[in-house]
């Protein structure tokens, strides 16, 4: 039954959510700092334009990658960068100007926002994953934010997904809202969907 299939794709999905959290809890400082650092490398080789673009990226939570020096860098080029907002849960982010003394407060999740700075619209996302597969699509923290935000965006921002290999999964089993990633770096490159190369 439809109903059967969709609870145990939600079980799926919570199980593969906590495994790859605590997968991603116990890297090691040294091993976190060094996938960091190829991730940013390989987004400004793959995506050498970024400073002429808005770009959404997020404070790095649970050992998610850290873009906190790519922001900063791209802001020294000159680029606007921005962090999400949580208005209200069931609705989509919202994103604020970010900049190295930008004032933040934990929000309901406990995640770093800014309380100040114009609220921009951005062309680029850089989305952190919890798992990703192969047709690209994302399993985030199960708050549905970012399918609902990229859904409410027009012109649609480019959603560029980080991670570490480890993520990878045949399917995260997609729900009919989830939409899929642009491309997919990790500390090994930049891949795009098969077929969009
Ligand atoms: N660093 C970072 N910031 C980000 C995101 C992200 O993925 N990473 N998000 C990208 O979109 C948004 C926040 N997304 C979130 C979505 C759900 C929950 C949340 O509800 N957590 C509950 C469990 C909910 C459930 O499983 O049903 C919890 O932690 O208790 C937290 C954050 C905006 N900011
Ligand atoms: N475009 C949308 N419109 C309405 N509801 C949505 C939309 N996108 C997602 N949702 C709802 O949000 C909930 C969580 O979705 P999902 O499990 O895909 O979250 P996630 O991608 O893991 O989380 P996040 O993006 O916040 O990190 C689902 O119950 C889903 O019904």
């Amino acid at each position: 039954m439809a109903t059967d299939r969709r609870s145990a794709d939600g079980e799926f999905r919570q199980k593969l959510r906590r495994e790859m959290i605590a997968r991603r809890q116990a890297l090691p400082p040294a091993e976190l700092a060094r996938r960091s650092a190829a991730i940013r490398a390989h987004l400004d080789a793959a995506f050498p334009a970024l400073a002429e673009r808005i770009v959404g990226f997020c404070w790095p939570v649970q050992n998610e990658p850290d873009l906190l020096p790519l922001a900063a860098a791209l802001r020294a080029r000159g680029g606007r960068v921005a962090l999400p907002v949580v208005v209200r849960p069931g609705e989509p982010l919202a994103f604020r100007e970010w900049w190295p003394e930008q004032p933040l407060l934990p929000d309901r999740y406990d995640i770093p926002t800014p309380t100040d700075g114009d609220f921009l619209t951005p062309e680029v996302l850089l989305l952190p994953v919890n798992a990703v597969d192969a047709g690209h699509y994302r399993l985030g923290y199960g708050g549905g934010f970012f399918d609902r935000t990229l859904a409410a965006l027009s012109p649609r921002p480019l959603a560029i997904g980080v991670g570490f290999d480890f993520q990878r999964v045949d399917s995260i089993r997609p729900q009919a809202h989830d939409l899929p990633l642009d491309a997919m770096v990790t500390e090994s490159g930049c891949r795009r969907p098969a077929g969009e190369e």
